[in-house]
């Protein structure tokens, strides 16, 4: 079932596949993958370890080379101009991931690079882009921190400025990979209610997660298996479900918990 028969579409897959690695490493990642996402709406992606989760994010974020084509709005997106796309589509990268260049950064300047899209070439940042930052790095509970390097705090409170930082490009898009990674349950807590606060403006937010649980709480999902999605829909329906236990070899089963699912290992 397609997750957007009856809602607009945000971002839609069609055909994708990527390779990664070279020589004899170099492998095909992801084989002709069809996906809609809704606008509007929080989408999970989900699968075991090496299923293609974050090679099809980067796919999705026009970050990876690709064949098949990813529209974004119905455009598109290597269509788009640059600075156009960077203002609708923002992405967390997998925590650690190329960012250890940042180390010597400020907290308030790592997030203020979030407003690049937005600032005319080699113009100072403006009133609008301080008070988005500001804005930002208070919804992460990250304000505190913003004169220290981004190199001295732990892990949770680095994946909390990375957060702002996305927050702060006030995309009408975000994608983020495992943005709960090292969060304590507080924060994945203020995590979900902040991204039912950007879906309820409007924003369409996917993210992938290892948490089955959390991942549950979203509206739809995306299941992959071994480079192909295996199942989209809304995380409510019992498909959802029989599809997530399928991929986890029946290694873990849903059980519903009032008006929530979780998943319990077997
Ligand atoms: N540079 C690379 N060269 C070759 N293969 C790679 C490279 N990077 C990743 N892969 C392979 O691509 C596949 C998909 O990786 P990807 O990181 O997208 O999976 P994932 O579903 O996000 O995994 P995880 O849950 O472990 O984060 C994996 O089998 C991985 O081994």
């Amino acid at each position: 079932m397609d997750i957007c028969t009856e809602q607009a579409t945000a971002l839609q897959a069609l055909n994708l596949s990527a390779s990664l690695g070279h020589g004899a490493a170099h492998r095909q990642v992801l084989h002709g993958i069809d996906v809609s996402l809704a606008a509007g709406r929080w989408t999970s992606i989900v699968g075991p370890n090496g299923a293609g989760k974050s090679t099809l994010l980067r796919a999705l974020a026009g970050v990876l080379p690709h064949g098949g084509e990813v529209l974004l709005h119905g455009e598109p997106m290597p269509g788009m101009a640059p600075r156009e796309r960077a203002r609708a589509l923002a992405w967390l990268a997998q925590s650690g991931a190329g960012e250890a260049s940042a180390d010597d950064l400020t907290v308030h300047d790592v997030a203020l690079l979030g407003r690049l899209p937005h600032q005319a070439w080699l113009a100072p940042p403006g009133e609008a882009d301080h008070a988005a930052v500001e804005r930002a790095l208070r919804q992460t509970q990250a304000w505190e921190w913003r004169a220290r390097p981004l190199g001295s705090l732990s892990g949770g409170e680095r994946q909390r400025v990375l957060l702002a930082r996305l927050l702060a490009v006030e995309a009408g898009v975000m994608l983020m990979d495992e943005p709960l990674a090292n969060l304590d349950p507080p924060h994945q807590a203020d995590w979900i209610a902040l991204v039912r606060e950007l879906v309820g403006q409007g924003r369409t937010v996917v993210s992938v997660l290892h948490e089955i649980t959390l991942a549950l709480l979203a509206d739809d999902i995306v299941v992959m298996q071994q480079g192909h999605v295996r199942h989209t829909g809304p995380c409510a329906e019992p498909a959802a479900h029989r599809a997530l236990e399928a991929v986890f070899d029946h290694r873990i089963a849903i059980h519903p918990l009032g008006a929530h699912f979780v998943a319990l290992p077997q």
